[in-house]
């Protein structure tokens, strides 16, 4: 029987002589790899801190002390050791575990994660907490990556907590990359003082914390060793460690921005398995917009492009490119990203500022505050708007609608395919529209000849794509797409008229006001929460001229949508495809 296969929890792990331990992490790796092979998921991440893993919850007595995982991408290893071993197939699977800690998953899983540099401040609050209760025995432990570390909030809890006299522990998990190789001052002096443990300059000393390291994070008894020294230290320490992402499978210590989330691969040679394209589909609308960007940045030299962290997922590579002066990776920082943005347009440049809209949500004041409120022509690019699939609810991007529409001086538009996102990343600069976004969803879009010549899109302006005489049906976005489909195979096509309204503000009013006229019912649909959203805009739209008709608003459920393939949640939602269809024939 394999070792890992007696471990249900950490206290099973606790039984075995230390010497067991690297035997042990051997089968961790393997199981890791084993699994993420077939069923994808995170993987650079988890393989680098198996040691760490297995030290910590040797060493400390979990779940009874606190271990929060930043970002928590790494934390399969952990999910594996408690309780979740035979689940672990299921991971970012409906119905599995989650792929990152979720408080309701475990009582191991002290805090949730999906967002990086969340976890200094979390175990902080945790760590006062205890002291208040008078729990002062407990330890709290937070591991933070070389990229999370440089995010702003990380540094505010960094400040906070070297005068707290709190039982914390941070280990800096240093491996030089977060998805891209990581960027900035910190990382230079990171990397470039490998003596930072002497004790002279040490910048985290200087913050008050007691420091040890760097030390190498793959060596398993070494690590044992100075977690148990730091468990009978008191006040708040830090250790820096140093490991490989990847560790112990070539290819993902070889091609670590790859193998970040490699999709399915080859579990015996390490190889990634081809990816089948659709037949008809096109690029990623990643690829259209970092593609499309390039050209226009060769047209106009006032654009430039900036992205947290993002480069790879984004597609800003592709500009960083071509024009290396015009591109910024800014890192694990949404809410700089933004004021920047907002600097070099108070200066006329165009800024193109591409950002998962999930990650926006960090930087809302900046968003109103140093860009909308002052009147700034910057082009918020909302990458993985909409579902995004198995990396759950800490990712989805439905909420930036509901959040955008309420801002004063904002243009808020969604491109119903890949041409569309082409014409509309050409129109904000050709003409001024202010402050903007453009949100589009993660992945493959439709038209493979996309690349045709640019054609503006006026501001505010929807279209009508068919017509029809009794149900006006108003997309926003790709799902529209589907709309076209369907359409023809309704019990009665020539009741529907549908329309890609293109704009939630400012809405069509023209356009609407046509519609209202000619339709008994309308129906809204977008790939976003409903609550606040396009389709309640088009309702206070309606209610303002006193539209008389039905409206049916299709859109997400107030609540947040688990993780699982895209279509199994838009079923969970009654929002596939066929759904729709079935919905419109009962409207007739
Ligand atoms: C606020 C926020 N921005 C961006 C991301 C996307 N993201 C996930 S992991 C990651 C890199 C993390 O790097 P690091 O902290 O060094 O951990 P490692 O992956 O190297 O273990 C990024 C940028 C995120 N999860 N949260
Ligand atoms: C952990 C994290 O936040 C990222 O790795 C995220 O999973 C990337 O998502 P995409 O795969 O959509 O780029
Ligand atoms: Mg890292």
């Amino acid at each position: 029987m394999k070792l890992l296969d007696r471990i249900e929890n950490p206290s099973d792990l606790r039984k075995l002589p230390a010497e067991s331990l690297v035997d042990l992490s051997r089968e961790l790796r393997e199981f890791i790899i084993d699994v993420v092979a077939a069923k994808e998921g995170h993987l650079g991440a988890s393989l680098g801190v198996v040691e760490l893993t297995l030290a910590l919850h040797y060493v400390f007595n979990t779940p009874e002390d606190r271990l929060i995982w930043d970002v928590g991408h790494q934390a399969y290893g952990h999910k594996i050791l408690t309780g979740r071993r035979k689940d672990f197939h299921t991971n970012r699977q409906l119905g599995g575990i989650s792929g990152f800690p979720k408080r309701s998953e475990s009582p191991y899983d002290a805090f949730g994660t999906g967002h990086a540099s969340t976890s200094i401040s979390a175990i902080l609050g945790m760590a006062l907490a205890a002291r208040l209760q008078g729990k002062t025995a407990r330890q709290h432990i937070a591991v933070i990556g070389d990229a999370s570390i440089a995010g702003g909030m990380a540094f505010e809890a960094l400040n906070h907590l070297g005068v707290s006299d709190t039982n914390v522990l941070i280990i800096l998990n240093d491996n030089t990359i977060g998805i891209d190789p990581s960027v900035g001052a910190l990382k230079e002096y990171l990397s470039g003082s490998k003596d930072i443990g002497n004790g002279q300059g040490n910048l985290f000393e200087d913050l008050n914390l007691y420091y040890e390291g760097p030390q190498d994070g793959h060596d398993l008894p070494g690590l044992i060793n100075t977690l148990q020294k730091l468990s009978e230290r008191k006040g708040p320490k830090l250790l820096h460690i140093t490991t490989t992402k990847g560790k112990g499978l070539r290819q993902a210590e070889e091609n670590q921005v790859v193998y970040h989330a490699p999709g399915k691969f080859d579990k015996h040679t390490g190889e990634l398995l081809p990816k089948h394209a659709e037949p008809g589909m096109g690029p990623k609308y990643q690829d259209v917009f970092g593609h499309t960007l390039v050209t226009l940045a060769a047209l106009n030299p006032d654009i430039v492009g900036i992205t947290p962290a993002m480069p790879t997922g984004s597609s800003l590579k592709y500009l960083m490119e071509a024009f290396p002066d015009r591109a910024f990776d800014v890192g694990i920082a949404e809410q700089h990203a933004v004021t920047l943005a907002a600097g070099l347009a108070a200066e006329g440049l165009i800024p193109y500022c591409a950002i998962y809209s999930t990650f926006l949500q960090r930087a809302y004041d900046q968003l109103i505050h140093d860009v909308a409120l002052q009147e700034l022509r910057v082009v918020f690019c909302l990458d993985r708007a909409g579902l995004v699939g198995r990396d759950g609810p800490t990712h989805h991007g439905i909420f930036d609608i509901a959040y955008l529409r309420c801002i004063p001086n904002m243009t808020l538009m969604a491109p119903m395919d890949n041409r569309e996102l082409r014409n509309m990343l050409y129109s904000v600069q050709a003409e001024d529209f202010g402050t903007v976004a453009i949100r589009y969803p993660r992945g493959a879009s439709q038209n493979p000849d996309w690349e045709q010549p640019f054609e503006a899109i006026p501001k505010g302006r929807g279209r009508k794509l068919k017509a029809g005489n009794r149900i006006a049906v108003l997309s926003l976005g790709p799902w529209g797409q589907d709309i076209a489909k369907i359409l023809p195979d309704t019990k009665d096509p020539d009741a529907f008229g549908h329309y890609d309204m293109r704009f939630v503000k400012p809405l069509d009013a023209d356009l609407l006001r046509e519609i209202a006229a000619d339709y008994e019912q309308i129906v809204t649909l977008e790939d976003g929460c409903k609550a606040g959203g396009f389709g309640s805009a088009v309702l206070e739209f309606l209610n303002s001229i006193g539209y008389k008709g039905n409206t049916t608003i299709l859109g997400l459920e107030d609540s947040f949508p688990p993780h699982g393939a895209t279509s199994e949640l838009r079923h969970l939602q009654n929002l596939t495809p066929d759904n729709i269809q079935t919905t419109l024939n009962q409207l007739i």
